[in-house]
């Protein structure tokens, strides 16, 4: 250790957006760190942090977060806190972080991934080739409606948002047949359950980073980096540069219909990446197979490719 370990008296702040799922994720980042330091409960300290995106959903429930944000809409003030010195960690969903953080933060502690698939959630039917022609299908993310609308043309896509109880009212009341959403958030809420089906990758490539959870620090903060270092999951690590390198190179965010996934098979990786148009009326697939430390290099390398196959106008839907 290169510094004083948090006590009660001088706990670790742990910053966090309110959502049960957030919650869940700093209990977990918490717990790991309890158990690798030997440390009570007590030294630590979660602190909850409101975000535009939290506020502006509320305001906007049935509108698409494209339409009312960019990137960073849910980690933006929790930077500020974690940059104002006012937390000490910040815990996130990597799915919905950009691939650039603020000068003077740093995150490169990741905990280990959980289930990177989606999840199908449907009241009707147990999977995607089961729904009725012309069924409604409710997701606001691009990529999902994106995908889904290359597969079956015949679905009606709506918006929509709000929590997982939320929407399953919706499915319930006949809003629409299904849904999706990440198992790995399904897990963590021990609502598992509720998925008729997990998705491989092969039907649906998820969102990169999807599963993942990273903790930002301070760059200066040493004795934090220490202390996280203890819980950094090396394989996740790998996985997520060669993800984050291909979404990176594509200048996309949580909110563009990109999927990327990588795998490790013995000691290489394996990435795979898709782009697509909105309306799912084209896709571009390709993929790379490498050493596992080589995952920035090659998820950049598979991004070019994908940019030089692209038509011109491919592009035309990021502001
Ligand atoms: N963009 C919202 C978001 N960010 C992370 C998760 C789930 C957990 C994860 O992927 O790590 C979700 C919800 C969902 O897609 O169902």
């Amino acid at each position: 250790m290169t510094g004083p370990l948090p006590t009660p008296d001088r706990p670790l702040r742990i910053g966090t957006r309110g959502s049960p799922l957030a919650l869940a994720q700093a209990h977990e980042a918490r717990d790991r760190l309890m158990a690798a330091h030997d440390l009570p409960e007590a030294a630590f300290e979660v602190v909850v942090i409101h975000t535009t995106g939290d506020n502006r959903a509320m305001i906007a429930a049935d509108r698409a977060l494209k339409e009312i944000g960019n990137k960073g809409l849910f980690t933006k003030e929790i930077e500020e806190a974690l940059g104002a010195g006012r937390i000490d960690i910040a815990v996130h969903s990597m799915k919905d972080m950009p691939t650039e953080q603020p000068a003077g933060l740093v995150l490169d502690c990741y905990l280990p991934r959980e289930d990177d698939r989606d999840a199908f959630v449907s009241p009707v039917a147990a999977r995607i080739a089961d729904l009725p022609q012309g069924a409604v299908v409710g997701s606001s993310s691009l990529r999902r409606r994106a995908q889904l609308a290359a597969r079956r043309p015949d679905l009606r896509l709506v918006e929509f948002r709000g929590n997982v109880q939320t929407r399953m009212r919706k499915l319930e009341d006949g809003v629409a047949a299904a849904t999706f959403l990440a198992m790995a958030g399904l897990n963590r809420l021990g609502l598992a359950h509720i998925a008729r089906a997990a998705i491989g990758p092969e039907e649906m490539l998820p969102a990169v980073a999807q599963g993942a959870i990273g903790i930002e620090r301070r760059a200066t903060d040493a004795a934090t980096g220490a202390l996280l270092a203890a819980i950094h999951d090396a394989p996740t690590g790998q996985r997520l540069a060669a993800e984050r390198a291909f979404l990176a190179a594509l200048d996309g965010s949580c909110e563009t219909p990109i999927a990327g996934l990588a795998v490790l098979e013995g000691g290489d990786l394996w990435l795979r990446g898709e782009i697509l148009r909105p309306d799912g009326s084209q896709v571009l697939a390709g993929e790379r197979r490498g050493l596992a430390g080589d995952g920035a290099a090659l998820g950049a390398d598979l991004a070019r490719e994908l940019r030089a196959r692209a038509p011109a106008d491919f592009f035309d839907w990021r502001s």
